[in-house]
């Protein structure tokens, strides 16, 4: 069932000395009764604003009509149908909270009950049996009012609710048994004698009356908070009163932050705080849950009250605005109700799990991101504040005693803040995305650095081509210098070897390189194809790098996070490797001491993967040496580097070579490895018989040639001894790292 939280407001009356203060400085009541709204006027400016609420009793009003008002059909309802229900009484310190509540305690003389009486009298007249527990909360601890014991603990059950461990609970009889517990309690009560009230409540006074008749049972709270307080309430006093100030102020306000949060549409309604104060734990049910709640605020009407009376007023009227959801309790030995009961639960045990989800997010959060939600709280809260305050203004507009520009520029610097939290607010919270992003994803990070990587790489290529663009313009104008019959003369195929452009892409620079005696200039024609190569080889090494990273990714992902790979693994990366080494361009030697990594770490993972598989299958495998991965310029002369195809073949039966990649240049180089292999064997067969072991010290040379591919002592880079390739002497590009003689026709 749908029950609203209802709020009624209690105006305390004009006193002898309240009085004689307002009239000494000539200003009249704040407050104007209407029923059921009240307005409320600035002493100052006159201003005028409105609230409206279930009930507004005015100051001739008293307790009774209060009870017979609002209260005593909410404890008929409870009782008979099985309603938790609980009384608030809320307001300023001195407003006639107790008085309220408790009637006229403190003077014997004068007879008058406060509510707590009358809905005695009620659950008595009722025929149902009461226990009562009174406890007060103060200085943030929980203290049994009948028991004496401090410091009692608080508990949530999924059925009954939040409890109370070790609290006493009495069994009342008759009305002066429970009044006489009361009275007592109120004694053990802190009070104490403040500039506002004589008789100030120190703490929040809590009595639970747990009533059961025949079908169902419920919990009845009936709360006298402490006042809210501005400090200078307690003006002159320090140490303890002080203390109790700010632990009233910080509950009241843990109180007001659920209530705020509460009242928000279903839509925003987020994690609600009840755990920021005991008083907002143990009145958990009575905000949100399953309860009836009435909250009277309790306000005063003189001019000096007038800031306190707008801030009781504003939160009771946040408070109307929650809608809570509640379900009849039965008796806890009555199974024919048990479908109400389950339902009760699985709220309960619905809220455990959200709160139980909030405690480990806040778990997980770094401490830079539990300030950055504390931030975003704050701006939540002051944009609520500045929202109610615009809001206000609003109302005011049509009003006819009000000056219209001071209106207008108070409504534009509101408008303003608003805008300017608002985008504050989604600045925080786009701080808080990218830090949970970084959190959860360390991907993302790394996929940022490649970014900052290829920025990088792209403004060297940029570097480069300016590079490029200037030497062009310099070729340009060598050839306006230059006679044009030369060019046409130049025999092309003349032209040696010697005469090839070399790119060294280690210097920022483009060089021509030739032997010093060649003295042939190259032709116009000659000239283009050889800035196309150049374009064509950057190009293919932008290829290159690319598909680097990308091989450089995985292996860091599974380096960083042990992963053994599995054959699939394996053979991905593998084949990651073959492309690179197909692109056709000029390498870096970086490049090349990454490539000579990759090799080491697919060449471990294969013998752990061999490994693997010899302990799973009991098989023995041959250690496959041939595994390793080439760099572009040793894949042309080397084996098949995947580890699958040569398993389990003994050395003189395997077949020389399977590429794995059936590109053109594949199937070049594999008859190539084959051509060599066949001339290999035939050479042995020459030399000595052809028995098995000489085939296979044949086949052992070869692969030894394949692995060290250079001679003992050469201190040639494979990439050198690759340019001496003969299927590679027409290819103007060399991949080369030599040493340049920069070729004087470029001047
Ligand atoms: N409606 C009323 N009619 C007559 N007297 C009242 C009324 N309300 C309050 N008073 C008197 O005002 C004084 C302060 O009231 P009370 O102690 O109830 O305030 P309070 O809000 O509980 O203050 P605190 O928060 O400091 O405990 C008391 O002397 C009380 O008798």
């Amino acid at each position: 069932m749908q029950e609203p939280f209802k709020v009624s407001i209690r105006v305390k009356p004009y006193e002898g000395r309240q009085r004689f203060l307002t009239q000494r400085i000539g200003k009249e009541t704040i407050i104007q009764v209407e029923c059921p709204t009240q307005t409320i006027r600035d002493p100052d400016t006159y201003e005028q604003r409105s609230f409206a609420f279930d009930n507004v009793f005015n100051e001739g009003e008293s307790t009774r009509d209060i009870y017979d008002s609002s209260i005593q059909q909410m404890i008929y309802d409870c009782v008979s149908q099985g309603y938790n229900g609980t009384i608030l009484a809320y307001g300023q310190t001195g407003s006639g909270k107790s008085y309220t509540m408790f009637g006229n305690l403190y003077d014997p003389l004068v007879e008058n009950d406060g509510l707590v009486s009358m809905v005695l009298d009620q659950l008595f007249q009722m025929n149902v049996k009461i226990s009562i527990s009174y406890l007060e909360i103060y200085n943030e601890q929980i203290r049994d009012l009948i028991g004496d014991q401090v410091g009692l603990q608080l508990n949530e059950d999924p059925i009954k609710g939040v409890m109370l461990q070790d609290v006493q609970e009495f069994q009342i009889l008759t009305i002066d048994q429970a009044k006489s517990i009361i009275i007592n309690g109120n004694q053990k009560r802190v009070m104490a004698a403040t500039n506002a009230n004589q008789f100030s409540s120190r703490s929040h006074a809590i009595i639970q009356l747990f009533v059961v008749n025949q079908q169902y049972q419920c919990k009845l709270s009936l709360v006298d908070l402490a006042g809210s307080e501005k400090a200078n309430v307690n003006e002159g006093s320090k140490g303890i009163r002080q203390m109790e100030g700010a632990n009233i102020n910080k509950s009241l306000l843990a109180l007001g932050n659920c209530i705020n949060m509460l009242a928000c549409d279903q839509s925003m309604k987020k994690f609600v705080p009840y755990r920021d104060s005991k008083l907002t734990r143990l009145l958990k049910d009575s905000l949100g849950g399953n309860t009836k709640t009435l909250m009277i605020g309790c306000v005063q009407q003189v001019v000096q009250c007038h800031e306190e009376t707008i801030n009781t007023l504003k939160y009771a009227s946040r408070a109307r605005a929650i809608k809570k959801k509640i379900v009849q309790n039965i008796k806890i030995n009555d199974v024919s109700n048990c479908n109400c009961n389950s339902e009760n639960a699985s709220l309960l045990q619905a809220e455990i799990e959200a709160l139980k989800q909030e405690v480990q997010y806040q778990c997980q959060l770094t401490e830079e991101e539990l300030e950055i939600r504390l931030n975003l709280k704050q701006i939540d809260q002051l944009q609520f504040q500045n929202r109610e305050g615009l809001e206000y203004l609003l109302q005011q507009i049509n009003s006819e005693m009000i000056d219209e520009d001071r209106l207008k520029n108070e409504i534009q610097q509101y408008e303003r803040a608003i805008n300017e939290n608002e985008r504050i607010k989604q600045e925080l919270i786009s701080q808080l995305q990218s830090k949970r992003k970084e959190r959860t994803d360390p991907k993302d990070v790394q996929i940022e650095m490649l970014k900052k990587e290829i920025t990088f790489l792209r403004d060297q290529i940029k570097q480069k081509d300016q590079v490029i663009d200037s030497l062009k313009q310099e070729k340009d104008n060598t050839k306006q210098s230059r006679p044009h019959t030369s060019y046409q003369e130049t025999d092309r195929s003349k032209m040696n070897k010697e005469n090839s452009i070399e790119i060294d892409v280690r210097k920022d620079s483009l060089q021509y390189c030739g032997s010093s005696k060649s003295i042939k200039q190259p032709t116009n024609r000659e000239e283009d194809q050889h800035l196309q190569k150049l374009n064509k080889a950057r190009d293919n090494y932008k290829i290159f790098r690319a598909k680097m990273i990308q091989l450089q990714e995985k292996m860091n992902y599974y380096t960083k996070n042990e992963i053994q790979l599995n054959q699939n693994q394996l053979k991905e990366i593998i084949d990651l490797m073959n492309e690179l080494s197909t692109q056709n361009c000029p390498i870096l030697k970086q490049d090349e001491e990454m490539i000579i990594y990759f090799q080491k770490f697919i060449k471990s993972q294969t013998q752990k993967s061999q490994q693997q598989i010899n302990q799973n299958n009991q098989i023995t495998i041959q250690n496959n040496q041939n595994n390793q991965i080439a760099t572009p310029q040793q894949r042309s002369r080397s084996v098949n580097p995947n580890p699958i195809r040569g398993k389990g073949t003994s050395q003189h039966q395997r077949k020389p070579l399977q590429p794995t990649n059936q590109s053109p240049m594949n199937r070049q180089l594999f008859s190539n490895h084959s051509k060599q292999y066949q001339q290999l064997v035939q050479k042995g067969k020459k030399e000595s018989c052809p028995t098995p072991q000489n085939k296979q010290k044949f086949i052992l040379d070869y692969v030894k040639k394949m692995e060290n591919p250079l001679p003992r002592g050469s201190n040639k880079s494979p990439l050198q001894s690759f340019s001496s390739d003969n299927s590679e002497k027409d290819d103007i590009i060399k991949r080369s790292f030599v040493q340049k003689v920069p070729f004087q026709s470029i001047q």
